[in-house]
This record gives structure tokens, C-alpha cells and sequence, in this order.
């Protein structure tokens, strides 16, 4: 079987990413929903369209396959109507619906689409009105559930294709995601690296059957033999601990080194990658809010020691640490917003930090952080634009909107 991942840098030229296209699940946030559905405000769905058919442009206009998750489920489940009928089974069990009339009913509702109708509807989620069962079910007419319009809830985060999963090496973490609004997101990922030819064979370090928590956004590769993951609102430290002592037994990883990286727990920093990029071999964006007073931030190296334990290893600054787990004399950290008080925050908000390497020393990022993008030119790094009006109301950027799946070697 031909292996279909290799990820072993942030920063190898970008040859294949996996990608959503927004779709009418954007269109179902509401004012009342946006906050559980973790978006500040509610994109223009067909500017945001646009403005992601752009990046996808300029990925491919670079060399890179862009590759649809939403194809790619459509693909495995037109395949194999026994997998299609057990994944519907279990997403309706996850969303809460035991056998019966509720049940019953999303499932024959479902079935009856086109398949890619069925994995765009989803995304999109399924209205109650769009079956009639109203008088029939108490739940809908009275309590808590009855406020709620919808029978499955939409999945607007499901653009930022980086968190539900992430490409390690040669294989994957398939991840149990924090919050209600975004675990079954991951669910169409396994289904797809089970079942999806292109992906047979594919080790995956972690599935979701976990109760820690783990998003792709605190997965960075930084190199064959080290991984940083962010201990943060979305990860935990016992995950991390987990996920590190797979991939320093398992025999077909590379990994033997983990740095795991405290970043305040809120809302704007929610992963290590909205504060943390590499984009070059010794180059690295971070935002200086993570740090304290004194500069210094929590950071574990995390070994294998003895008897299959980890062994971990403190320090508390983050260059001398990056130093000393890439072999690197030299570091340039550039600061988001030139670290100016009001600027780095406020691009830092609109993902100055979250940038998308897709080769080394070369970028794709959003426009509007243009303090941040002359900066990031002064310090000879090719940046490419992308548009970013709508898209940015999710709180994610060029590196949260991609899974990379395929990247040469540096
Ligand atoms: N890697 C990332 O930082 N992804 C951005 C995710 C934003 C999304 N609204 C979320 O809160 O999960």
C-alpha cells in the first residue's frame, strides 16, 4: 500500500492538504447559538466561499493537491452502504438519539439523500422542521431541547480542518475534540481513514475513544524527531502524556521528543498554533502575550525514560528550549504585531500568529495583518495574502483552515 502521509516539518514544501469548503452550516449559526458553536460573529457564507476558494487557489497555485474532506467522506460512504448505515448509526448515537421514532426518522431522512447531499446535510445540520414529527415527540414540544431548532446541530467550525485530526509522520491522531459543538467532526475522519483507499494502512497514533482531549491546532511538527503540543483550553497535559508514550514505543514513529507548551486557557489563544508557527528552519512566529512579566512560559521536554515511562524535563524559556530540542545555534522569534501593545493583540485576534508554511521561509497568511506581514518580510520571509473578511470571524487562520498530508523533506 502506497503511504499516503508524511509530515515531518511544518515547513517541507506543501505537496497535498486536506480542506472543507464552508458551507450552509455557516448559514445556521444563529446569535443565540454562536457562542456554543465557538464563532464571534456570523460570516457572509458567499464571501467566505470566496475568500476560501482563494486559499485554496493559492495552494494550488504553489504545488499542493488540495484535497476535500467532504469529497473524500462522499467517496467511502457512495462505496459501501454498510458503512454508510453504521456511520449513520453512530453519528445519530453521538448526537444523543437512541432507537426510535426520532432516530428512525434522521436515519430514513438521511439515507434518502445523494450521498454527497447527505455529508454536505451533515455539516449543515438537520432542521426539525425539516421532518414532520412534531406532535409526536415530547422533547420537541417542551423542556430544553424544544428551544433548540435544530434535530443534529451544524458543524460551522468544520473549515478549520486542522484540529479534528492531524497528520504526524507517516501516520495521524484522529482527536477527541473539547467542546460538544466540534466532536463529531472527527467522527467523519475516522470513517474516512478506515475506509478510504487512498488512506489504507495509515497508523493512527491516537482515535478518538478517549476521554482527553486533543486538537490538531496544539499539533505542531517541528521536525522527524519532535513534536510541540500546546497544554491548552482545547489539550490536555494527560492526552499529551498519552500521545507521547505511543509515539516513542510505537515502531513505526520517528518521534522522540515532545515539547509540551502551557499557553494561557481562553478563547483567542485556544490553540498553541494561534500563538506559535514555524516557518523556517530557525525562524518562528509567537505573540508575546503568552509569555510572562519575566518572559518566561511553562515549556516540559518530554523523553522516553526508563521502563516505557516518559521522563520529562522542565525549563521556562521557550528559544533556549526550541534550541536545544531542534540543535539550532540561532533562533529568530518574531513577535506578532512587532509586539506593540495594541497591534500584537488585535492581530494577533485575527490570527497574525496563525500562519501556513508551505515551504520554508515561505508563508500564506492572512491580509489584514499587514504589521505583522511587514515585519515577517523584513526578516526575509515570502508571504503570500489571502483574503480574510469573512473567514476570520471563526477565529482560525491559513494554518487552522489546512491539513497537510503530504510534505517533502526539509
Ligand atoms: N487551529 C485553530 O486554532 N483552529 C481554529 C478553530 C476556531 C474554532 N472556532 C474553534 O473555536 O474551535
Amino acid at each position: 500500500m502506497a503511504q499516503a502521509i508524511n509530515v515531518n516539518s511544518e515547513i517541507g514544501k506543501l505537496k497535498s492538504v486536506l480542506l472543507h469548503r464552508p458551507g450552509a452550516e455557516v448559514e445556521n449559526i444563529t446569535p443565540d447559538t454562536m457562542e456554543s458553536l465557538l464563532f464571534d460573529d456570523i460570516p457572509f457564507l458567499k464571501i467566505a466561499q470566496k475568500e476560501h476558494d482563494f486559499f485554496a487557489q493559492t495552494l494550488r497555485d504553489n504545488g499542493a493537491e488540495t484535497l476535500y474532506i467532504e469529497d473524500l467522506a462522499t467517496d467511502v460512504f457512495a462505496k459501501d452502504t454498510a458503512v454508510k448505515d453504521e456511520f449513520l448509526t453512530r453519528f445519530l448515537t453521538e448526537a444523543g438519539y437512541k432507537h426510535g421514532r426520532t432516530f428512525d426518522s434522521l436515519k430514513e431522512y438521511l439515507e434518502g439523500l445523494e450521498t454527497k447531499e447527505m455529508v454536505d446535510k451533515i455539516y449543515a445540520g438537520v432542521r426539525k422542521n425539516e421532518l414532520d414529527l412534531q406532535r409526536s415527540v415530547l422533547s420537541d414540544l417542551a423542556g430544553s431541547d424544544a428551544a433548540n431548532p435544530f434535530y443534529l446541530n451544524p458543524l460551522p467550525n468544520a473549515y478549520f480542518t486542522r484540529d479534528p485530526q492531524a497528520s504526524m509522520g507517516a501516520g495521524m491522531t484522529i482527536n477527541r475534540m473539547t467542546f460538544a459543538a466540534r466532536q463529531p467532526e472527527s467522527m467523519i475522519t475516522e470513517y474516512i481513514m478506515k475506509h478510504h483507499e487512498r488512506f489504507a494502512g495509515t497508523p493512527i497514533w491516537r482515535d478518538r475513544n478517549h476521554t482527553t482531549r486533543i486538537e490538531g491546532g496544539d499539533e505542531l511538527i517541528l521536525s522527524k524527531n519532535v513534536v510541540a503540543i500546546g497544554v491548552s483550553q482545547r489539550t490536555s497535559s494527560k492526552s499529551i502524556q498519552a500521545l507521547a508514550k505511543e509515539l516513542f514505543s510505537n515502531p513505526l514513529s520517528t518521534f522522540d521528543t515532545v515539547l509540551a507548551v502551557e499557553i494561557p486557557h481562553n478563547h483567542a489563544m485556544m490553540h498553541l498554533d494561534t500563538v506559535f508557527t514555524m516557518i523556517n528552519y530557525d525562524q518562528f512566529t509567537v505573540f508575546p502575550g503568552i509569555f510572562s512579566q519575566d518572559g518566561n512560559i511553562n515549556v516540559f521536554v518530554l523523553k522516553q525514560g526508563k521502563d516505557g515511562e516518559v521522563e520529562i524535563n522542565r525549563m521556562s524559556d521557550l528559544g533556549k528550549a526550541l534550541k536545544q530540542v531542534l540543535n539550532l545555534s540561532e533562533l529568530d522569534l518574531i513577535e506578532t504585531g512587532d509586539g506593540d501593545p495594541i497591534v500584537a493583540p488585535r492581530e494577533q485576534w485575527n490570527d497574525g500568529s496563525n500562519t501556513l508554511a508551505i515551504a520554508p521561509g515561505e508563508i500564506v497568511t492572512y491580509d489584514r495583518n499587514y504589521v505583522s506581514i511587514e515585519l515577517l518580510k523584513q526578516h526575509g520571509i515570502k508571504v503570500h495574502e489571502i483574503l480574510s473578511s469573512e473567514l476570520a470571524r471563526g477565529r482560525g487562520g491559513a494554518r487552522c483552515m489546512s491539513q497537510p498530508l503530504w510534505r517533502d523533506e526539509i
